[in-house]
């Protein structure tokens, strides 16, 4: 049968990222997606230029209905935008007896708009990262989660230590930002001492809008599909590079990734990113 996978995120109008990156992501590779819409945005390449928050009744409501006629095989939560959306859906996540999860502790878009509020931070740390069987802060989230600066490989290292001595059973810190780095480097880790380096080339390109969400609905996918979970965060970090790789052009600003490259480069992908134990 096929997996279904639910993703727990905001709207974003511009298609890039938030939902509909997941829906897309979530179809690309085979398994049937659901949602439960936290917020909605009104956003394009250029930025976010609204915000509206769901009620969380009406967040719930969403979930408790996925949940009560799927068997949700692995869900993912993106912008959770607040502290009540977030007491809500893990109460929520709970009740559904806490599937497989993969969070994107999503906090700042690229054009520097809050998705996160500030006063939500102790709130991710304490209901939504113990819930986690994979957390995939980028950099700057991984520095406000952990409580500590990363400039470094050890740096990302001990950052996800922190992380899962926080609760999460593993850790995907993504490297994207590191910019100065000739490669996009993340680090996979788990609390059994497994770790493992994903490394692929860094493309010199403005289209990275929804990298983060992609990714982490790549994750979700195989995870949905039954890949184990370090084979799972190669398969995602294949699907990104090549959503990166094949550039659309779209729009004036940060533009969205190529949600369907991955399929359209089939077995050319081998060997564009190494993965390293
Ligand atoms: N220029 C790039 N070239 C290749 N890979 C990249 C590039 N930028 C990001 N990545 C990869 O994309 C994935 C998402 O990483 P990133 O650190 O950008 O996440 P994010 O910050 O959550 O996303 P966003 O910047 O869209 O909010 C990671 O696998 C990262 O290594
Ligand atoms: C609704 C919504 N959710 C998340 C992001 C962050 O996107 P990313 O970090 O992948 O660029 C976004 N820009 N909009």
């Amino acid at each position: 049968m096929m997996g279904v996978a639910l993703t727990i995120a905001g709207s974003d109008s511009g298609g890039g990222a938030g939902i509909q990156a997941d829906l897309k992501t979530f179809q690309e590779l085979g398994v049937f997606g659901t949602s439960a819409l936290t917020a909605v945005t009104a956003q394009n390449t250029l930025g976010v230029h609204g915000v509206w928050p769901l009620g969380p009744e009406a967040i719930r409501a969403q979930m408790d209905a996925v949940f009560a006629d799927f068997d949700v095989a692995a869900a993912k939560t993106g912008m959770l935008f607040s502290g009540e959306i977030i007491g809500e859906v893990a109460a929520g996540l709970a009740a559904a007896g806490n599937p497989v999860l993969v969070v994107d502790p999503v906090m700042i878009a690229k054009g520097g708009a809050h998705l996160l509020r500030e006063e939500a931070i102790a709130a991710m740390r304490d209901k939504i990262l113990p819930v986690a069987t994979v957390i995939t802060p980028n950099i700057p989230e991984a520095e406000v989660l952990a409580g500590m600066a990363i400039r470094s490989a050890q740096d990302m290292e001990e950052a996800g230590r922190r992380l899962i001595a926080m609760g999460a059973q593993s850790v995907v810190v993504k490297g994207g930002h590191m910019e100065e780095e000739k490669r996009a480097c993340d680090l996979f880790m788990d609390g059994r001492g497994e770790r493992i380096w994903l490394s692929a080339e860094r493309i010199r390109t403005k289209d990275t809008h929804g990298t983060g969400c992609t990714f982490s609905a790549a994750l979700t996918a195989f995870l949905a599909a039954g890949e184990p979970l370090e084979k799972a965060v190669g398969g995602a970090k294949r699907f990104i590079h090549a959503a990166i790789s094949d550039g659309l052009g779209l729009g004036g600003g940060h533009g969205p990734t190529n949600h369907w490259a991955y399929h359209r480069a089939g077995n050319a992908l081998k060997g564009e990113v190494l993965i390293d134990s």
